[in-house]
């Protein structure tokens, strides 16, 4: 399929392409349609987004390579969205041979002419997305898979180191639900402001909640990681947003009253024992495998000032232990 034959009521090229808009297609697994199965599913992510990024962690940790297939579309075109370019993914989609993440939507639903957004959750046998919400994905590989996972990397066998613990469920849902709006979300409210007024009040509410997320690590069990020993389902949530911060919103999207590395001791020393851990806690180093800072940075130059010039520092991208 060329360029040509897209003909969508709507333009693909949203001004804010990675704001967090309700997504369309939120079945779950397992459900009636959707049985947890290997070999049957994939997720289309792709390294600049923060949203995928969050999937694709959970998916790391949770040691769930060999169930489910990642397939990175890895370029994304101002008018038809998302397509595989062969740079640094495939350069078709591995199962159908298609160039555009479009055809995919539209086979799922012929139509569909909502935002072409990623990540998808795919179903390879009923040939359609399961879930293209980064939250319920989450969530999804949490447990819905457990059965095919050896005892110990089930959730509820995990007890106070499961990714989502019974007793802090609800803490987390807490956290998750401000973090969502201000932090992760929040950044784009900022750089993508045409206001002054909306830009005034979104980096407030950005930097307040960071200065909130400080304190929260220095009070008791919250610390190392956000809910204490164990990285939860909130920790992997914050770090895809902080791991972009000094890279790419504090000069990109104007986040720039304070950076991590410099004002923010406690969240600087967490980001840094999430990123450079390689050991069992990180399931050998799922969120430094999966963060590729020179595709970030060219992926925020492009889409914000949109001439592609990547800004020089920070360097280094991230600072030492
Ligand atoms: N609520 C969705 C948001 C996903 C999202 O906005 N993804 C961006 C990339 S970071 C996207 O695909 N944007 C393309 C577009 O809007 O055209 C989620 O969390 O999964």
């Amino acid at each position: 399929m060329t360029a040509s034959k897209f003909h969508s009521s709507q333009p693909l090229h949203s001004k804010n392409p990675c704001g967090g808009m309700p997504s369309k297609f939120r079945n779950t697994i397992p459900s009636e349609h959707f049985p947890a199965e290997k070999d049957r599913y994939v997720l289309y992510v792709n390294a600049v987004c923060p949203w995928a990024h969050r999937a694709v962690i959970a998916l790391a940790l949770k040691g769930l390579g060999d169930v489910i297939q990642v397939v990175e579309v890895d370029a994304r075109d101002p008018i038809h969205g998302w397509y595989f370019s062969g740079h640094r993914g495939p350069e078709s989609d591995p199962i159908y041979g298609v160039r555009w993440l479009k055809e995919l939507y539209l086979k799922a639903n012929p139509s569909y002419t909502g935002r072409i957004t990623i990540p998808v959750l795919w179903d390879k046998q009923r040939g359609t997305i399961v879930n293209n919400e980064s939250a319920d994905i989450i969530r999804i590989f949490i447990s819905a898979f457990d059965q095919l996972l050896p005892p110990e990397r089930r959730e509820a066998n995990k007890g106070p180191a499961a990714l989502i613990p019974d007793h802090l469920q609800s803490e987390i849902d807490k956290l998750n639900s401000w973090v969502y709006d201000t932090v992760n979300n929040g950044v784009y409210k900022i750089g993508f402001a045409t206001s002054q007024a909306a830009y005034d009040e979104h980096i407030t509410r950005l930097f307040h909640s960071l200065d909130r997320l400080e304190n929260h690590l220095s009070e008791q069990g919250q610390h190392p990681y956000l809910f204490g020993q164990h990285i939860t389902e909130a920790d992997i949530r914050l770090y895809t947003t902080l791991i972009r911060f000094d890279v790419a919103y504090y000069a990109l999207f104007k986040c720039n009253i304070k950076m991590i590395r410099m004002d923010y001791p406690r969240l600087h020393a967490w980001l840094r024992r999430l990123y450079w851990d390689e050991g069992p806690e990180t399931a050998g180093g799922a969120f430094k495998k999966s963060t590729q800072f020179e595709v970030i940075k060219r992926g925020y130059a492009s889409v914000t000032v949109g001439n592609g010039v990547v800004p020089a520092g920070p360097l280094p991208h991230i600072m030492p232990l």
